[in-house]
């Protein structure tokens, strides 16, 4: 779980986040969205104890992070920047997995083992050298990097952004698996398709506080919310809003599907 008690941050004196108040309950996944320079990245950062904040309090799996030291995050906390180049520090993939491994004091049998599984499913070799890999491709091994620990809380800044198709649907499912593994989950994204595919819950930001918090399906179907915090209704909810009635809330196109025969049904009898 997740709280953040009427929480300021600010990198001048100028408050960039004010007052902000939230909980995210264990196991949820939250996508958090928000105007470019909201204070997403931020929040985050605030999240995984990376910052403190300059009012309130982030309790964060029952620790306040102004109490404890970072490390104490740093042991359930996994945190997937949004450049995968201010995270990864080692020369090959073996090692660089290792090292988040060693991060939190694993390096036995155990570790290597886990490491090589998470190598092979990401489908690296050990020995491949980080300085020729592509900048989609170290998205995925930062990723790999943060999962082999199989953190109890997860937060991940952008983790699609400047991936082809199949590296977005393999880390799409990463996420969701790292969900029902049991992990809460925070993600920021611009993409409203990602988050309408992962998300439980939204949390949109906008002017330093939160604009909206609540179960996803409602907040992107709410227009006048997505045009004030400039982001996009997807095509799905697009169509669905235009259609308005019974088929306002839908879920899926297919739901808008089944609500046309439905109501085509009735009209014949
Ligand atoms: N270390 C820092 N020092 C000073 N200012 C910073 C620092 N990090 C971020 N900022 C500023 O704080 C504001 C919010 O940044 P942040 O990255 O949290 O926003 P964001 O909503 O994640 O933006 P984006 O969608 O563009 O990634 C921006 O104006 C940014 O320039």
């Amino acid at each position: 779980m997740i709280e953040f008690k009427n929480v300021s941050y600010g990198y001048g004196e100028e408050p960039l986040l004010s007052g902000l108040s939230f909980r995210l309950a264990a196991g949820s996944f939250t996508a958090v969205a928000g105007e470019n320079g909201a204070g997403k990245s931020t929040l985050c950062r605030l999240a995984a104890a990376l910052l403190r904040p300059t009012a309130g309090e982030v309790v964060s799996n029952g620790l306040c992070t102004s109490k404890e030291k970072g490390v104490a995050f740093a042991a359930f906390t996994g945190f997937l920047f949004q450049n995968p180049d201010r995270q990864i520090c080692r020369a090959t993939v073996g090692e660089e997995i290792m090292f988040g491994l060693r991060c939190i004091n694993s390096d036995g049998k155990e570790a290597r083992l886990a490491a090589a599984e998470i190598i092979e499913e990401f489908g690296f070799s050990p020995e491949r050298e980080i300085f020729y890999m592509s900048r989609g491709e170290r998205q995925m091994l930062a990723l790999a990097s943060v999962l082999v620990r199989r953190p109890k809380i997860l937060i991940a800044d952008e983790p699609t952004s400047g991936l082809d198709r199949r590296q977005y649907e393999f880390v799409a499912e990463r996420l969701k698996e790292a969900r029902r593994r049991g992990a809460t989950v925070l993600m920021v994204t611009h993409d409203m398709k990602l988050a309408e595919e992962l998300a439980d819950d939204m949390l949109i930001i906008g002017g330093g506080a939160v604009r909206a918090h609540g179960p996803a399906a409602g907040l992107l179907s709410d227009r006048r919310l997505m045009e004030d915090s400039s982001l996009r209704l997807t095509e799905m909810r697009e169509l669905a809003t235009l259609l308005g009635g019974d088929f306002a809330n839908a879920g899926s196109v297919n739901e808008i599907v089944e609500t046309v025969k439905d109501k085509r049904k009735r009209r014949v009898a």
